[in-house]
């Protein structure tokens, strides 16, 4: 979908930004975080997902995305990466807690003295189907331990962020939102959008 050039501003969309995520509590974040920033719709879809690099996952969400949307997306693609693993489970984190649970995700540290991790969020953008999407990435440090907090989004209950006694889930919804690894991926996105100077045709 080609987008116009305006004189005023920067790129003019042909439509509104959809956010595409199977994921009702990424959605619940990204609005939050996002409140006003950038006016988007979303889209209830579990997409495909490629193995491999998490920005090469990221971008080949965002470029499905945009086909079936047949707009402008935002998608993300969420890892857990362990270090003493060398970055696994990474990617595959969503499997890994279906099968191995909390207990599961802890014990496969065991052999190792590193219980140390990062949250790591790759948002892309895509302006259409013909477009080559443009990733953001936003890391938070910190360790895996056995879980504390309510047990309602994912691995929130055992990634406890450097510099804090509670885990991701322990926290307010307030404060993990400002120091989440969607919180700075996110204020990349943000500024990009700024930079652009997008406008969407409602
Ligand atoms: O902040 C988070 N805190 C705790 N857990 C999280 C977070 N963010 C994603 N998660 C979970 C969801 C899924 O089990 C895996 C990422 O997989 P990922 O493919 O990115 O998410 P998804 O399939 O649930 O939604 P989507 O349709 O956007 O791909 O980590
Ligand atoms: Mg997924």
């Amino acid at each position: 979908m080609a987008a116009i050039k305006s004189v005023a501003s920067g790129l003019v969309l042909p439509r509104p930004v959809t956010f595409v995520t199977g994921n009702a509590k990424k959605l619940e974040e990204v609005r939050a975080i996002l409140g006003q920033s950038i006016p988007f719709q979303s889209l209830k879809l579990d997409l495909p997902e490629l193995q491999g690099e998490p920005e090469d996952i990221s971008k080949e969400k965002a470029r499905l995305a945009a086909i079936q949307v047949n707009g402008p997306v935002l998608v993300e693609d969420t890892c857990l990466c362990y270090n003493a693993l060398k970055g696994l489970p990474g990617p595959y984190i969503k499997w890994f807690l279906q099968k191995i649970g909390h207990e599961g995700l802890n014990n496969l540290l065991m052999a190792y003295d590193d219980k140390s991790a990062y949250a790591l969020c790759v948002f892309s953008f895509a302006i259409g189907p013909n477009s080559e999407p443009i990733t953001f990435s936003g890391k938070t440090l910190g360790k895996i331990v056995p879980p504390r907090g309510p047990n309602d989004f994912g691995w929130d209950p055992i990634f406890q962020p450097d510099g804090y006694d509670q885990t991701y889930a322990e926290m307010s919804k307030e404060e993990k939102n400002k120091i989440s690894h969607r919180y700075k991926s996110l204020a990349l996105v943000k500024s990009h959008f700024a930079e652009a100077g997008y406008t969407f045709q409602i």
